[in-house]
């Protein structure tokens, strides 16, 4: 898809990360200008881009509605935003049979980061896509959101994304008319980031081995998807969620 994003500008939350990385990469091999976004790893987010002339590094953190508006505003101060990529999370742990203070502070963190703070984002985005005929963005979720995890103790990482896909569809319903396209992709366990976190060889090929293709999503495949989608050679999949996890969960 060599140029098909050229002259368009995508801001990606958490470059920083696994699958960020490989999507910025994606992205700028498309031709699109990058602000490739992270909060604490710049290092990163540095490689992740490797210098390319199409690539700003933005700082924020979404862990509050203010600090979500303010990365907004930051990267539209670079250039105009044609499309979001909401890809940044975290998946704190909450702990079902751990202490009430564990189980707390992991709702907290992913309500504020994943919910909040992504959807408040996304509100600032397409706000400032209806106002300007259109724009588009992906949200990344999951497979959890889909079916409940598998992971007791990620619960609440698996509800967290089911409630930003479900803004995401209301948003895509409501703005569709304004020409604002709004995709979810729900990859399954993927070979990078919090899919792979922790995890030795041995650990990874036992996963692995208990999924229907045998092998984990490669996060090429979730960044070839996302730069289709922001092509908006598809725009009839607004409001559609894209499930990536080779027939594990199929509905
Ligand atoms: N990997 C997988 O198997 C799967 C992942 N997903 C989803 O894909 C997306 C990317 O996941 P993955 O690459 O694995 O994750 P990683 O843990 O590798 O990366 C997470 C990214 O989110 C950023 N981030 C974390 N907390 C905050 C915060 N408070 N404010 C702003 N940014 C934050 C990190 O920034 P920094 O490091 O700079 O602090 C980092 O760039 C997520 O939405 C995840 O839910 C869905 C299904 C499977
Ligand atoms: N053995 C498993 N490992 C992981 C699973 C899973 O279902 N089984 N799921 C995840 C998360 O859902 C991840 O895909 C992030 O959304 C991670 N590891």
């Amino acid at each position: 898809m060599s140029g098909e994003l050229t002259g368009r500008t995508v801001l990606l939350t958490g470059a920083s990360g696994g699958i960020g990385a490989v999507t910025a990469q994606a992205l700028l091999a498309a031709g699109a200008d990058v602000l490739a976004h992270y909060r604490s790893d710049r290092e990163a987010a540095e490689r992740a881009v490797g210098g390319a002339s199409g690539a700003t590094l933005v700082c924020g953190d979404l862990a509050t509605p203010a600090s979500a508006r303010a990365l907004w505003r930051d990267a539209e101060a670079v250039r105009p935003v044609d499309v979001l990529v909401l890809n940044a999370a975290t998946m704190a742990e909450t702990p079902f049979d751990g202490d009430d203070a564990a189980w707390d502070a992991g709702w907290e963190q992913l309500l504020a980061v994943n919910v909040v703070g992504a959807g408040t984002l996304l509100r600032e985005a397409v706000r400032a896509f209806a106002g300007r005929g259109g724009g588009t963005a992906v949200v990344v979720s999951s497979w959890a959101a889909e079916q409940g995890s598998r992971i007791l103790d990620v619960s609440g990482y698996a509800a967290s994304k089911a409630a930003i896909r479900n803004l995401a569809q209301t948003l895509a319903r409501h703005f569709a008319a304004a020409g604002v396209r709004i995709y979810v992709v729900a990859p399954g366990v993927v070979d990078t980031g919090m899919g792979v976190a922790g995890q030795s060889a041995d650990q990874q090929e036992a996963v692995a081995a208990g999924l229907a293709m045998g092998s984990l999503v490669p996060a090429t495949e979730v960044a070839d998807l996302i730069t289709y989608l922001v092509s908006d050679r598809c725009p009839s999949l607004t409001g559609a969620t894209v499930d990536l996890n080779g027939a594990s969960y199929v509905r």
